[in-house]
């Protein structure tokens, strides 16, 4: 269960330039909760999230973890911390158990805890008949759930995962969320995850939705599709005659096609619609609310443009050869 306060973050400001990139955040993130920052493209999430690695500067306001200041105290804000970059970070040329071993190194790891602790994450992500592979013969998912097994290797408390599944097959999103609901059930863990996929949303605790270096809204899935979602209801006329008949009782329906679409305003407008027109209409929907919508009557946007986005990311590391030598 979620408990007090893990990471704060008071009036937070950031600037590149002219670009505001986080304008006032406030936030709490609690321990032991799933959090999710969802917006598009440029939307300050990385920022953010940078800003909570000590690896970018604010310029105004604080942000804490464990009650750690990350600009006064950054080594201590870090150390309960695992993150896995947008970006792969993994150094190609050594193995899989290599990548772990340095990554304990760094982190102190006693050096007889770190055979027990890497042998676990390895089973975790499925990856222990790897273990002495070089990291660049691994598929792009593996080299993900790597990174995933090295976020953890020091016993981080929370976790950060800047768009862990972008480029993915379907599959292999499902198993990294898989993974990280099973790290959930086996130890207390703070995850901060970023994403674009909006049902990866559904499985968090808490969603916050930012968009241009602002906090829209935060809440429970649940709670923000009652908040800003609506039900809507999908018809199919059976031919033109019907569709101009229903299209003149109901002036705000949108029309996408054949298909018309009503905002519905109560619990009684689907009944009464189809006492109406019930054999007039070939196809009939009611949808329920959908974090999709909540989205869009916040930003005005569609997620689009964010796919796009990751495609690309993905088309570039395609073009680097699939590896990553940072
Ligand atoms: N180094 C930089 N120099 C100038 N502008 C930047 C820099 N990094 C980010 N920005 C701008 O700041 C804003 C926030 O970017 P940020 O990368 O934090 O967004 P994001 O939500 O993580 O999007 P994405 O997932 O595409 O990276 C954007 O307008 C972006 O263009």
């Amino acid at each position: 269960m979620p408990g007090s306060p893990i990471i704060e973050l008071r009036n937070l400001g950031k600037h590149y330039g002219n670009t505001v990139a986080l304008d006032d955040i406030n936030l709490d993130i609690l321990d032991n909760e799933a959090f999710a920052l969802l917006g598009p493209n440029g939307a300050g999430k990385t920022t953010l999230l940078h800003i909570l690695c000590s690896i970018l500067t604010p310029d105004s306001g604080t942000a804490t973890i464990a009650g750690f200041d990350v600009v006064r105290q950054p080594l201590r804000a870090r150390k309960n911390l695992g993150v896995v970059f947008q970006e792969p970070s993994l150094d190609d040329r050594l193995t899989v158990y290599e990548n772990l071993d340095f990554h304990c190194l760094i982190y102190q790891v006693p050096a007889r805890e770190r055979k027990r602790r890497i042998a676990e994450v390895l089973e975790l992500v499925e990856l222990s008949d790897w273990r002495d592979k070089l990291v660049r013969t691994l598929s792009s998912g593996m080299k993900r759930r790597l990174e995933i097994a090295r976020a953890l290797v020091h016993d981080s408390r929370i976790v950060f995962l800047d768009e862990p599944t972008v480029g993915l097959d379907v599959q292999s999103r499902a198993r990294i969320w898989g993974y990280l609901d099973e790290l959930r059930k086996r130890r207390q863990l703070t995850l901060v995850v970023t994403t674009h996929y909006i049902e990866e949303v559904e499985n968090c605790d808490r969603v916050c939705i930012i968009d241009q270096g602002r906090i829209m809204a935060i809440g429970t899935p649940a709670g923000l599709k009652s908040d800003y979602g609506h039900q809507s209801l999908r018809v199919v006329p059976i031919d033109a005659d019907a569709l101009g008949e229903i299209r003149a009782a109901y002036p705000e329906a949108g029309q996408q096609d054949d298909e018309l679409v009503m905002p519905v305003p109560d619990d009684r407008f689907a009944g009464a619609f189809l006492a109406r027109y019930g054999n007039r209409v070939k196809e009939f929907v009611l949808d329920t609310p959908s974090l999709e919508q909540v989205f869009l009557a916040l930003t005005g946007r569609a997620l689009r443009d964010k796919e796009a986005s990751g495609r690309e990311r993905t088309y570039a590391f395609g073009r680097r050869g699939g590896e990553h030598t940072r």
